[in-house]
């Protein structure tokens, strides 16, 4: 049976009213021979290491979580931009579905594309709707896919596809306004999504200080996800 570890675990820790904190480890970006130092700098709140990227040359994933878990006893959890980056060896897999845009390849295609894999594995999947939100700056999600962010005014219309995806089945929902972006989701965006989900809630894309992430918490986010600004 796949497991639901450390989903459960999600769940027990933001009903004790924790906020949970995953650093995006981008495997392109990263140099393992560095793992150890750079888990030592990343704050004391992280929950989750969260590996993955818009393109991950084959095999880095695999070499990465080796690096990682020699170090850590942090949940390694796949954020994919494709199938070929899922590995057995992590702990869980976002099991992405991009229900902001309408591109059939990043809505089934390649979940489609890792179901064989899968199958043969009892690697956890965490079903995700993952809404890419304008963040003021052109973003690796929308290049690679090919689809529009969703402006941040258009706040029903982000509630409403939040809301679809929860009642297709998702068990979290991820607001990403991009890797880097200048502006992250604001607190309104976050607020109005949260009031109607019943599923965790994570938050990333241009969170860079303190603020920013309390800011996101106090608007209703159960995670935040911090990347780029932990980059060398
Ligand atoms: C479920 C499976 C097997 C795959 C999911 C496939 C989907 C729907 C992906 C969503 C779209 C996408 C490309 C997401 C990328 C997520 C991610 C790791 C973003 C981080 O982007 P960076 O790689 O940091 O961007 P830069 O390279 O520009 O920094
Ligand atoms: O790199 P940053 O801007 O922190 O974004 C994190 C994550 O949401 C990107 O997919
Ligand atoms: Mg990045």
């Amino acid at each position: 049976m796949r497991s639901s570890f450390q989903y459960k675990n999600l769940i027990r820790q933001i009903e004790e009213g924790n906020k949970l904190l995953a650093i995006l480890i981008d495997p392109e970006k990263f140099d393992i021979t560095t793992s150890e130092k750079f888990l030592k700098i990343i704050p004391k709140q992280t929950t989750h290491l969260f590996l993955g990227g818009s393109t991950v040359p084959e095999k880095l994933m695999e070499r990465l979580i080796d690096s990682l878990r020699m170090h850590t006893k942090l949940p390694l959890i796949i954020f994919p931009g494709a199938a070929s980056q899922i590995s057995e060896k992590a702990d869980a897999l976002l099991f992405l579905s991009l229900v902001s845009g309408n591109n059939p390849e990043y809505l089934i295609g390649q979940q489609k594309a890792g179901a064989a894999q899968l199958l043969k594995s009892k690697l956890e999947v965490i079903p995700t709707g993952y809404l890419l939100i304008d963040g003021g700056s052109e973003s690796a999600v929308a290049n690679v896919t090919n689809t529009l962010p969703m402006p941040q005014s258009n706040i029903e219309g982000i509630v409403h596809t939040a809301l679809a995806a929860e009642l297709m089945g998702a068990k979290s929902i991820y607001l990403e306004a991009g890797s880097g972006a200048n502006i992250p989701v604001s607190a309104q965006v976050i607020n109005a999504v949260k009031q109607v989900l019943t599923i965790p809630l994570i938050v990333g894309g241009g969170i860079r200080t303190a603020e920013q992430k309390k800011l996101s918490y106090d608007a209703g986010a159960n995670m935040v996800v911090m990347g780029t600004v932990f980059e060398a």
